[in-house]
């Protein structure tokens, strides 16, 4: 049988409204589960292979977009919140009932500083952004998928509308040089 690579992915990709303004995420605790509000659509979604990421059971791409870290709230059960990695770029913050990571802020100087990765398949509602690109699919292998198989994930994943990349998108990856080109001097501020 194929492996799954993601709900959102397999079941043919969700559709954005223009209608959504934003919502609430909620992890998957059946009893006081965590909640936080998003404001906004968000941004740069994508399946991402790595083995940091928060993945439903049984797949082996999580999806993970992000939001301004000034438009994310925790409105239930904080208390619940662990971060997973302190040592981590991305502080994902995990309900420590059900391993669901909530949000992950960029605090240290860095590119995305100031931003939040958050997995929008926990949003109740629906018409966020669907994913655009599938990053880090090498990385599937860390995480013990045979290499043998990554040609067969790789063609599913552009037929699913995903271009797979092994680091992130072209677009992103040009958007990083830049600010750490202009941070070292190679290129003007
Ligand atoms: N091969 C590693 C890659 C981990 C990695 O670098 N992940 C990226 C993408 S996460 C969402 O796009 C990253 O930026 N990580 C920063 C962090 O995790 O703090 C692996 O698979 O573990
Ligand atoms: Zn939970
Ligand atoms: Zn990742």
């Amino acid at each position: 049988m194929a492996e799954k690579l993601h709900p959102s992915i397999d079941k043919g990709l969700p559709k954005k409204s223009a209608r959504f303004k934003g919502g609430t995420l909620v992890c998957q605790c059946v009893n006081n589960p965590v909640e936080v509000e998003i404001a906004g659509q968000v941004l740069h979604n994508h399946a991402c292979g790595c083995t940091k990421c928060w993945k439903p059971a049984g797949a082996l791409f999580s999806v993970v977009a992000v939001v301004p870290t000034d438009n994310v709230k925790v409105t239930a059960n904080k208390s619940k919140l662990k971060v997973v990695d302190k040592k981590a770029l991305i502080q994902r913050h995990a309900c420590r009932a059900c391993g669901v990571h909530m949000y992950g802020p960029v605090e240290r100087e860095h590119p995305f500083q100031g931003l939040s990765f958050i997995h929008p398949e926990r949003f109740q509602e629906s018409g966020w952004a669907p994913p655009g690109f599938a990053a880090f699919v090498s990385s599937i292998i860390e995480a013990g998928v045979q290499p043998a198989k990554k040609k067969g994930i790789r063609n599913r994943l552009a037929k699913a509308g995903l271009a797979p990349y092994d680091c992130l998108s072209p677009g992103l990856m040009d958007y990083i040089a830049e600010w750490t080109a202009k941070k070292s001097g190679a290129l003007p501020a």
